[in-house]
C-alpha cells in the first residue's frame, strides 16, 4: 500500500468511528497540502456550515465524505513527497566563556518528516542546542549544514522556525496578528483570509480568534505560536519546551499535532522539540538525545556520525505499596542488582537476562500491589537514575 493509501485508510477510518474532531484536523492538513485556494474556499465554507448545523449527523458525514474524496483525488495526481535530509550537524561544540558551560561535541542529521526529542536535566545544553540549530548562536567549532534550497538568509530564517521557551507578547487581536504574519510572507487577499481561517481552525482557536495576548492562557498562546509557524510553510522547527504550561491532555493534543504535521506524505517537516515530559516525548519522536553537562549520553559518535547505544540491563519503574525490604526478598530470586526509591516510584536494576514476563510472573505469585509498572530499559529515562 503507498503511503497515501495509507494515509487516505487512516483518514476514512476517522469517519468510520465518527470522530469528527480528529477527522477535522485531518481535513484541514489535508486542504493545506492542496495550496489552493478553491480548496481553501470548500473547507472553510465546511466549517461555517459546520458551525450552524450540528446536530445534523447524516449531512455532516455526507459533506465530510464528498470533501475527503475531492481532496484525495487532487493529492493523489499531486503524489506524495519523497523525503529529505534537512540537516546535518558534524561536531558541534558551543562553549560560553562566561559560564564555562560547554555543549558537544554533537554530531546528527534530521530529515523530513522526522522528530527528534531533546531531554535532560535543567541547564544541560538543551536550549544551546536549538538555538545553535537555528543560527542564533554561532559554534565555537564544527559545522551545521542546511541541505534545503533556500534563497537568501530571510528566506533561510523563514524556513527555519524557531520558537523559545517564552515568547514575545504582541498586541491586537488573534486573527489580525495572524493575517499580518501571512501578509508579512507575501500572502495577500482572499488567501490570506481562508489560509488563516484553516490554521486558526487547525489549532483549535476558532473561538479564541478576537482575543488578545493578554487573554489567552499559556497553552493557547502556545497554539498560537504553532498558527503561526504553519502559515510560514516551514522545513524545520526547533521548539523549546512546548509542553511546559500544557496540562496533560493539552500535551497529548500537541504532541499528536506534531506527529501529522511532521509526517504528512505531501509537505513533511522535521522537528526538534525539548522537554522535560519524558514518556510523552519518547512516544511521540524518532530518535531521542538525552544531553547531561552538553553531551549526548544515548549516543557514541563514530566517525562523526551518532550512533545509538542500547544498554545491557533489564530496567523496571514501578509503584507498589510494599516496603524496599520486602520488594528486595522476592526480587532476589531474579538477580536484582538495584533497587532505588525515589517520590515514591521504585526503580529496580536486574541483568539483561531477565524478562519482562519473568518479573510480572514474581509479582502475580507473591500477590505483589502494583499501581504502577513501565519497563524503561530503552528509555532515556535510566539516565536519570542517580
Ligand atoms: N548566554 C549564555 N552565557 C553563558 N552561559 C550560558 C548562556 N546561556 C546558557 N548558559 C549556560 O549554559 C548551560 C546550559 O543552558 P541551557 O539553557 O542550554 O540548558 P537547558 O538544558 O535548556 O536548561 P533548561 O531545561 O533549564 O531550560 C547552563 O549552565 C547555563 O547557565
Amino acid at each position: 500500500m503507498s503511503l497515501i493509501e495509507t494515509h487516505y485508510k487512516n483518514i476514512y477510518q476517522l469517519l468510520e468511528y465518527e470522530d469528527y474532531p480528529n477527522l477535522l484536523k485531518k481535513l484541514i492538513d489535508l486542504t493545506l497540502d492542496t495550496e489552493e485556494l478553491s480548496f481553501y474556499q470548500k473547507t472553510v465554507s465546511l466549517l461555517d456550515w459546520l458551525e450552524q448545523n450540528q446536530t445534523n449527523i447524516t449531512e455532516i458525514r455526507k459533506r465530510f465524505n464528498v470533501l475527503l474524496d475531492d481532496l484525495f483525488s487532487f493529492l493523489q495526481k499531486k503524489g506524495s513527497k519523497q523525503r529529505e535530509k534537512l540537516l546535518v550537524v558534524q561536531n558541534l561544540i558551543k562553549a560560553y566563556t562566561q559560564s564555562h558551560f560547554a555543549l558537544g561535541p554533537i554530531s546528527l542529521d534530521i530529515s523530513e518528516g522526522e522528530i527528534i526529542g531533546l531531554v535532560g536535566e535543567n541547564g544541560n545544553g538543551k536550549t544551546t542546542l536549538l538555538r545553535s540549530l537555528c543560527g542564533e548562536l554561532v559554534p565555537t567549532n564544527g559545522r551545521i549544514s542546511y541541505l534545503f534550497d533556500y534563497k537568501d538568509e530571510y528566506d533561510l530564517r523563514s524556513q527555519l522556525i524557531y520558537i523559545p521557551q517564552r515568547t514575545k507578547d504582541w498586541h491586537g487581536s488573534l486573527l489580525s496578528n495572524l493575517q499580518f504574519t501571512a501578509a508579512s510572507y507575501g500572502i495577500l487577499g482572499e488567501v490570506n483570509e481562508h489560509l488563516v481561517q484553516l490554521v486558526i481552525a487547525r489549532m483549535g482557536l476558532r473561538g479564541y480568534r478576537h482575543l488578545n495576548w493578554k487573554s489567552l492562557s499559556s497553552g493557547y498562546k502556545m497554539r498560537f505560536e504553532l498558527a503561526r509557524m504553519l502559515l510560514r510553510k516551514p522545513k524545520l522547527l526547533l521548539i523549546d519546551e512546548p509542553l511546559a504550561n500544557l496540562d496533560i491532555l493539552a500535551q497529548q493534543v500537541v504532541l499528536d499535532d506534531f506527529r501529522d504535521i511532521a509526517k504528512s506524505p505531501f509537505r513533511p517537516l522535521g522537528i526538534v522539540l525539548s522537554s522535560q515530559q519524558l514518556y510523552e516525548v519518547e512516544k511521540t519522536s524518532d530518535r531521542v538525545i538525552f544531553l547531561k553537562k552538553g553531551q549526548p549520553q544515548n549516543a557514541d559518535i563514530k566517525e562523526g556520525v551518532a550512533e545509538f547505544k542500547e544498554v545491557a540491563k533489564f530496567i523496571v519503574e514501578f509503584e507498589s505499596d510494599w516496603q524496599q525490604e520486602e520488594l528486595r526478598k522476592v526480587f532476589a530470586t531474579l538477580s536484582l542488582e538495584n533497587l532505588q526509591i525515589k517520590g515514591g516510584t521504585y526503580i529496580a536494576i536486574f541483568p539483561e537476562s531477565t524478562s519482562q514476563e519473568r518479573f510480572l510472573q514474581i509479582v502475580v505469585d507473591n500477590r505483589i500491589p502494583l499501581n504502577y509498572f513501565r519497563n524503561i530499559s530503552n528509555s532515556t529515562r535510566r539516565f536519570f537514575l542517580s
